[in-house]
């Protein structure tokens, strides 16, 4: 919470900016500063008069609905509310302790971000076998793929990462995957021999979702190296493309349930040695409970603080809705060009592709025209992946939440990519999951990139565009398709409209529209004015100006 007595114009500005800075230019923010420079209302002034007309200001300049305006925090009460009374004065402290209890600043989530790197990884280098348990029947056998595409899946993961290579693979049979060691005696036998004969192993990729804490401890004192789920190994991946305070936060918080199976791991060695009983300096709590109990702690801050991020992120949303950008959504597989895509689309030099699995992990947003000049605004989201785990995806998934207030959805797919169909399926299964509303998945478009690296292409599918992003193939046609439903999606039309240059139509619709196009007609006064209008700013405009 802000102080109204202490708040400078820096400190004002520096509130808005974090708040609008993404899709506001600084001049804005100067403007209703300069309306209200103290915060306080001018003396004289009677307050509600005051309060609307710096509810105006801000809707007018900033965009900004009052009943937004005071979600700001405390935003209103600094810039319009002068009452001074000790009860307010109070409530504000008070607010502001709790608010500084959990604020986490930049420095220290990256200390946090540093400190908790799971053992193993960090800068080591690492060659790595692979194992890949193949479940030939039951509920656990995947049906879409095949154990081979699954290697090579794994063999891509390991080989995203800098410092890891894989020096040798196996994929060996299993009937009981829920077993502690996941394979038989005899495969499981053979297993240990190989990987304790092959001179230089330093890690053991076991390609399943999750191990548990005591699998991974069993299967690290049978092979005498680290052992890694894919859980750890995506995890690692996120954690080495991290680059904004939200995705930190988020690994972090991913990285819980890690941190929770070492700790298991550790208590039980030192259990061994008796340790476990052990109380820390009479406070009557074991090391495993003081551990737990801090690990719990951390677990709060980090939920509390992507909280409030991602209040923040409705704002946004609502600021962007408020200004009438459309938002299209583009999702897909990891690697499968969206990136390249928003790049091809919206010219954006500071979009940097990567071949890479998970080389996005922010959502960003990039503005670009359509054929009409219509502004949209298309997110790059974060890469899908077949049986990501569920935890993981939970953190990610205030980012994911994006997509379902997006007007379009544009789902890439790499139809090189001899998984394309398991990858299609997977994506529209994570949809599912998000419960990304109806209409979004009827109007969703569905794009084939990559065809130059197809011979002959030919789409047996109906309703799908061919493009290959990095040739720039393909776009005019995705731009027009993209115009369409949103034209449709968020109820617009694109008109061609005579206005009487001497009546404020014009002005009109300059704020109530998006004015492509003015063509004037010096002799009769009168321009053709292209807009995209709403419906329901169409029908005020026709009522305001009937018969002109
Ligand atoms: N040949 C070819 N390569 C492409 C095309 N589109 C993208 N790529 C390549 O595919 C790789 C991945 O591209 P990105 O745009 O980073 O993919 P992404 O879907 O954003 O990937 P993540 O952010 O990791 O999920 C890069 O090496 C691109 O150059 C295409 O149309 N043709
Ligand atoms: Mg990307």
């Amino acid at each position: 919470m802000v102080k109204k007595k202490e708040l400078s114009r820096k400190a004002k500005l520096s509130i808005y900016r974090s708040i609008y800075a993404p899709t506001l230019s600084y001049g804005k923010f100067g403007e209703v500063f300069q309306a209200c420079p103290t915060g306080r209302r001018p003396r004289g002034r009677p307050r509600r008069r005051w309060r609307d007309y710096v509810s105006r200001l801000a809707w007018e300049r900033l965009g900004v609905p009052p009943e937004e305006l005071e979600e700001v925090s405390g935003m209103t009460s600094a810039v319009v509310d002068t009452q001074d009374s000790s009860k307010r004065r109070k409530e504000e402290e008070e607010e502001e302790e709790e608010e500084d209890e959990d604020f986490i600043d930049d420095s220290e989530v990256e200390e946090l971000f540093q400190q908790q790197a799971p053992a193993g990884f960090g800068e080591e280098q690492h060659r790595v076998f692979i194992v890949h348990p193949d479940v030939k029947w039951g509920s656990r056998k995947q049906h879409l793929t095949t154990a081979e595409l699954m290697m090579a899946e794994a063999v891509g993961l390991v080989n995203t990462l800098d410092n890891w290579r894989v020096l040798d693979k196996i994929i060996l049979s299993t009937k009981t995957p829920e077993k502690k060691r996941i394979f038989g005696k005899g495969n499981f036998q053979s297993l240990t021999e190989k990987i304790r004969q092959t001179a230089g192993i330093t890690a053991v990729f076991v390609n399943v979702e999750r191990l548990s804490p005591l699998s991974e401890r069993e299967l690290e004192e049978a092979w005498g190296v680290k052992v890694f789920d894919r859980y750890s190994v995506v995890l690692h991946i996120f954690r080495c493309n991290a680059r904004t305070k939200e995705a930190k936060l988020q690994i972090s918080l991913a990285e819980i349930p890690l941190l929770r199976s070492r700790l298991k791991n550790e208590i039980a060695n030192l259990d061994q040695q008796g340790g476990r009983t052990r109380y820390i300096g009479g406070s009557g709590e074991t090391l495993l409970e003081v551990q737990q109990r801090l690990l719990k702690e951390r677990e709060t801050k980090i939920r509390s603080a992507l909280e409030k991020l991602r209040k923040k992120r409705h704002l946004l949303r609502s600021q962007r809705k408020h200004k009438e950008f459309p938002v299209v959504s583009v999702l897909g597989y990891t690697n499968c060009g969206k990136t390249t895509l928003i790049k091809a689309l919206t010219g954006d030099s500071g979009l940097q592709p990567r071949n890479q699995l998970f080389a996005t992990l922010d959502v960003t947003v990039h503005a670009g025209q359509l054929p009409s000049h219509m502004t949209v605004l298309y997110v790059d989201t974060i890469g899908f992946l077949s049986q990501l785990p569920h935890q993981l995806i939970d953190s990610f998934s205030a980012t994911l939440e994006d997509i379902k207030h997006s007007d379009l959805l544009v789902h890439v797919r790499d139809i090189s990519h001899p998984e394309t169909v398991n990858q299609k399926v997977n994506v529209l299964n994570v949809l599912k999951n998000l419960q990304v509303p109806n209409r979004l998945m009827s109007s969703m478009i569905e794009v084939h990139n990559k065809i130059d690296l197809v011979d002959n292409y030919e789409s047996t599918e109906p309703h799908v565009l061919p493009i290959s992003a990095l040739e720039e193939r393909g776009l005019d046609e995705l731009m027009t398709a993209v115009e369409k439903q949103i034209v449709n999606s968020t109820g617009k039309h694109i008109l061609d409209l005579k206005v009487d240059l001497s009546s404020p139509q014009l002005s009109w619709l300059y704020k109530e529209a998006t004015v492509q196009d003015v063509q004037v007609d010096a002799d009769d006064g009168s321009a053709v004015v292209k807009v995209i209008i709403s419906t329901a700013a169409y029908g005020r405009y026709k009522k305001l100006f009937a018969g002109r």
